[in-house]
């Protein structure tokens, strides 16, 4: 069995591949960074350190990879013999990996052997996304040929991976909790064998349980952590006042799972613990430009910010902390970020009311907005 992975990067790497070469997969990983992919060639192996003290670090091996703007051929070529497609590139890239994969399966003619393509991607619908953009390159004869040949499940992939230290190009360290869990009723054929993954009917309360948790609770952290000059993560949750807001923002989006998903309380209150002390792991050093990387995407209407406090105003709650997240989003100023430097000319340009409406795609009167403006105003 063999799976082509786009992504070479930290959750490429620590999870995805990782879980998949663990369940007997071949893995050809498809990067644009020349320098991993000749790594990868070079060594065929890369170390998994686990932010446990009990846990010892394991070996990756029988890898290779391909250069996805200069082994085009070869990446066409790969796909059209694959049994899994797997992408972890960030939900902006998947409109670029569209391309190669289109070209594979067209290369893949006849072949009767069931494909599933899973994007492991941070969003509701990744997959989706990525099967619209590949049908998009297809005509219409060389789609209905394929769709009935190719499954896009949609998945949720939890687990911390940190951005590397430099010491060592490929070595990656992840927490030791991860989740996986697809759509099973989007498979094409049986589903694929693979270690660690829960295949479920109805993936829209496991994604937006571990969005509005996880994502929400840790983009918070780091916008908190940014505006009061912190570093990482760590710092951040174990200053008392950014504690409790974020505290209080999981209570938020908890009170509103358990209203929208019917989860118990009791369930939700064991999950966030969860979350809370993955959160302050001592193993993991998280710098809070990563968590808070691409804040026009993590302010986007169906975001972890956004979507949580919408749903909770039209239910009549008051989302009091996510709102003053989304306010702390705002002022994320990282130069490195393309986002946070169009997020900050917008804000100068246009006004905070403007710029709200532009990248949350809220409308001018909605509730939310009045209270985003007001909060930003006493901030
Ligand atoms: N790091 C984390 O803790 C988690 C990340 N995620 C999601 O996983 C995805 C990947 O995140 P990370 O691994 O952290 O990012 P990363 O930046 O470490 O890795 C992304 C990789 O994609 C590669 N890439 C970019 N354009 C490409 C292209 N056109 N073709 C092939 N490869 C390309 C980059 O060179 C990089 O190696 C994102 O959607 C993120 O939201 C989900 C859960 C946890
Ligand atoms: O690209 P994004 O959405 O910031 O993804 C990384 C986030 O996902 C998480 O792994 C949680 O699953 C956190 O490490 C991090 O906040």
């Amino acid at each position: 069995m063999k799976a082509v992975h786009f992504g070479a990067g930290n959750i490429g790497r620590g999870f995805i591949g990782a879980l998949l070469r663990q369940s007997g997969y071949d893995v050809v990983f498809v990067d644009v960074d020349a320098r991993i992919i000749h790594e990868l060639n070079t060594r065929r192996a890369y170390e998994v350190k686990v932010a446990e003290q009990t846990v010892e670090p394991f070996t990756v091996e029988g890898i290779r990879g391909l250069n996805s703007r200069t082994d085009e051929p070869e990446v066409i070529e790969e796909i059209a013999s694959a049994d899994l497609i797997t992408t972890a590139v960030g939900v902006a890239v998947l409109k670029f990996v569209a391309a190669p994969i289109a070209a594979g399966l067209v290369a893949r003619k006849d072949s009767q052997t069931p494909l599933n393509i899973i994007a492991c991607e941070n969003a509701i619908g990744a997959s989706t996304m990525l099967q619209e953009y590949v049908r998009a390159l297809l005509t219409k004869e060389e789609w209905l040929r394929l769709k009935e040949r190719v499954g896009f499940p949609n998945a949720a992939v939890d687990r911390i991976v940190p951005n590397q230290g430099e010491r060592d190009l490929l070595s990656v360290t992840v927490e030791p909790y991860y989740e996986w869990v697809v759509d099973e009723t989007a498979i094409n054929g049986p589903a694929p064998s693979i270690h660690g993954v829960t295949y479920v009917k109805d993936l829209l309360p496991y994604i937006e349980r571990k969005l509005f948790t996880v994502n929400t609770g840790h983009a918070m952290t780091a916008y908190l952590g940014f505006k009061q000059g912190m570093k990482t993560i760590q710092e951040a949750i174990h200053d008392e006042p950014i504690a409790s807001r974020v505290r209080q923002a999981l209570s938020e989006t908890t009170a509103l799972l358990a209203d929208v998903h019917g989860f118990s309380e009791a369930e939700l209150r064991t999950y966030a613990e969860k979350i809370w002390l993955r959160f302050r792991n001592p193993h993991l050093s998280d710098r809070v430009e990563r968590v808070g990387r691409n804040p026009i995407r993590k302010l986007g209407y169906n975001d972890r910010l956004v979507k949580p406090a919408r749903l909770l105003l039209d239910r009549g709650y008051e989302p009091q902390a996510l709102v003053q997240g989304i306010v702390a989003a705002l002022a994320f100023d990282v130069s490195e970020d393309e986002e946070s430097v169009r997020l900050q000319k917008m804000l100068s340009e246009n006004g905070v009311e403007s710029t709200i409406v532009e990248v949350t795609g809220l409308k001018r009167d909605d509730e939310l907005v009045k209270r985003i403006v007001k909060s930003e105003m006493e901030d």
